[in-house]
This record gives structure tokens, C-alpha cells and sequence, in this order.
């Protein structure tokens, strides 16, 4: 499988506070991957230099196809409450034809469940449907990367499962590459083929862990799987040698070395 993105000791700093500590790895092609970390210990900074929003101090950042698009956490600020849900999900693809437009919205808002919605103004709607209008304008612009930063955390549990439930079903049916940052050790395990857990700031790589669980998830039975729940125990665990005292490395090669066993036991 191809790397649709490549990230190669990529480090920021603001001032003099270095926010992310030379961080190297790769999404491939089609692959959903979870960040994790403290909070504080640069998530947002490290999707910020992806996506290009700010230059990294120092690093690379590879992006293997020409177009990416960002969901943020706070849908309500990242939708014009002035235009209608059709019209926020064509706002990117100004630069298409007319008809283009109309056709990639109308697809989009099928595949998020919100063709009903579609003259609606953003604030008619709860705010799990926002998000799904913005999760719809990500997916019109049809995206070499998604970039989602806490993109289910300002909503309620049962709008969060069903919002997960529907990244899954879009990201297989349309074969989308998604880079997922999540405070949520449970959200990184149940929607991740592979979780990047990041120390305290300056973010350095603890631990790049495959998910051992099958494409098809289910949120009672996968999160009741031995699986699910021995990994989230794993990343539990390694979120806490963010600690400056812990050897990082040490730590992180302990814990892999005894993911490896417990997933090749069960
Ligand atoms: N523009 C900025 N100028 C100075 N420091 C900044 C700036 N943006 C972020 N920081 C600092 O860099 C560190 C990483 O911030 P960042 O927002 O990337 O972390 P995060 O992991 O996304 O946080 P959270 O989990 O709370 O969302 C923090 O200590 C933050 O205070």
C-alpha cells in the first residue's frame, strides 16, 4: 500500500517552547489512523503544520495527492450561518463548474444522511447534524486526507457513536485516507487501524500501534472484545510515561514489545 502522507521529523516551535519534538511516520493509502495524547502536548499544532496552516520550524511534511480538508471541533464556528447547508457544503468547490457543484453537495449530503436538510441554515439543525454538514463540505472536496482535530468532542455520547459509526461507513465506501486527533483513548481504538500515541509537549512518537481488530466494528460487541479492551489498557498506560522524569523510549519499547505478545496470545 502507497503513503498518501509522509511525515519525516517534523518539529515546531513557538518562540522559544517547542511544541513538537521531531516526529516521523507515515499514513498510507485508505488507512484511518488515531493521534493521542496528553492535552497541551501539541495535536493541534502537529494537524495545523499538515495541513499547512503554519510552517513547521523544522521537518517535512509529504502529502501524496493534491487536495486535503480539515473537520474541526467547533462546527458551529466553522459553518456560515448565512448560507444553507447545500450552500456551505459547495462553498469550497467554488472553482468547479455549476453543475459539478450541485452534484458533488447533493452526493456528499447523501452520504452523511442529510439530503432532507439541504435548504436548512446550519443553526436549524442539532449539532451533531452540523457536524455532519461539515463532515459532508470535507467529503464534496473529495480529499487525498481528511484531517479531523477532536472532530465528535462537542457533542453527546449518542450523537458521538453514531458520528463514529459514520466515518467508518463513509472512510470504506469511499476509500478515504483519515487522520483522526482524539483526546478519547476508547474513539482512538475503536475507529483506528493504527493509533500514534504522542508524549507531553515537546510531542515525541511513544508508541505507533496496529489495531488487531476487524474492519467491521459494532459499538457493543467491539468494545466489549478482548481486543479493544486490551489495547485501550495499552494506550492507557503509555499515555502516562509523558511524564519528563520517564524514559520515553524504554517505556514505549516495553509496552510494544508486550502489545505484541498479548495480541499474538489471544
Ligand atoms: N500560537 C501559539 N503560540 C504559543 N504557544 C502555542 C501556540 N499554539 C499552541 N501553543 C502551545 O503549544 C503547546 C501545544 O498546543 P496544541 O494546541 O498543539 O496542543 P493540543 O495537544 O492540541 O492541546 P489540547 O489537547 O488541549 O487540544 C501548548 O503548550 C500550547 O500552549
Amino acid at each position: 500500500m502507497s503513503n498518501m502522507l509522509e511525515v519525516a521529523d517534523l518539529g515546531h516551535t513557538y518562540g522559544d517552547y517547542e511544541a513538537i519534538g521531531g516526529l516521523t511516520f507515515d499514513v498510507r493509502a485508505g488507512e484511518l489512523v488515531c493521534v493521542v495524547g496528553p492535552s497541551g502536548c501539541g495535536k493541534s499544532t502537529l494537524l495545523r503544520t499538515i495541513s499547512g496552516l503554519i510552517k513547521p520550524t523544522r521537518g517535512d511534511v509529504r502529502l501524496n495527492g493534491s487536495h486535503l480538508a480539515v473537520v474541526f471541533q467547533d462546527y458551529q464556528r466553522s459553518l456560515f450561518p448565512w448560507l444553507t447547508v447545500q450552500g456551505n457544503v459547495e462553498f469550497p468547490l467554488r472553482s468547479l463548474p455549476r453543475a459539478e457543484r450541485r452534484k458533488r453537495a447533493a452526493e456528499a449530503l447523501e452520504w452523511v444522511g442529510l439530503t432532507a436538510a439541504a435548504r436548512k441554515r446550519p443553526w436549524q439543525l442539532s449539532g451533531g447534524m452540523q457536524q455532519r454538514v461539515a463532515i459532508a463540505r470535507a467529503l464534496a472536496f473529495r480529499p487525498a486526507l481528511l484531517l479531523m482535530d477532536e472532530p465528535f468532542a462537542s457533542v453527546d455520547a449518542q450523537t458521538r457513536f453514531e458520528l463514529e459509526d459514520l466515518l467508518l461507513r463513509v472512510r470504506r465506501e469511499h476509500d478515504t485516507t483519515v487522520l483522526v486527533v482524539t483526546h478519547d483513548i476508547d474513539e482512538s481504538v475503536y475507529l483506528g487501524d493504527r493509533i500514534l500515541v504522542l508524549s507531553s509537549s515537546p510531542a515525541r512518537l511513544v508508541a505507533n500501534l496496529e489495531v488487531p481488530l476487524p474492519a467491521e466494528r459494532d459499538q457493543v460487541t467491539t468494545r466489549t472484545a478482548d481486543g479493544f479492551v486490551a489495547l485501550r489498557s495499552k494506550v492507557a498506560r503509555l499515555l502516562n510515561v509523558g511524564k519528563p522524569s520517564m524514559d520515553v523510549e524504554k517505556w514505549a519499547a516495553a509496552e510494544r514489545e508486550s502489545l505484541s505478545e498479548t495480541v499474538s496470545s489471544s
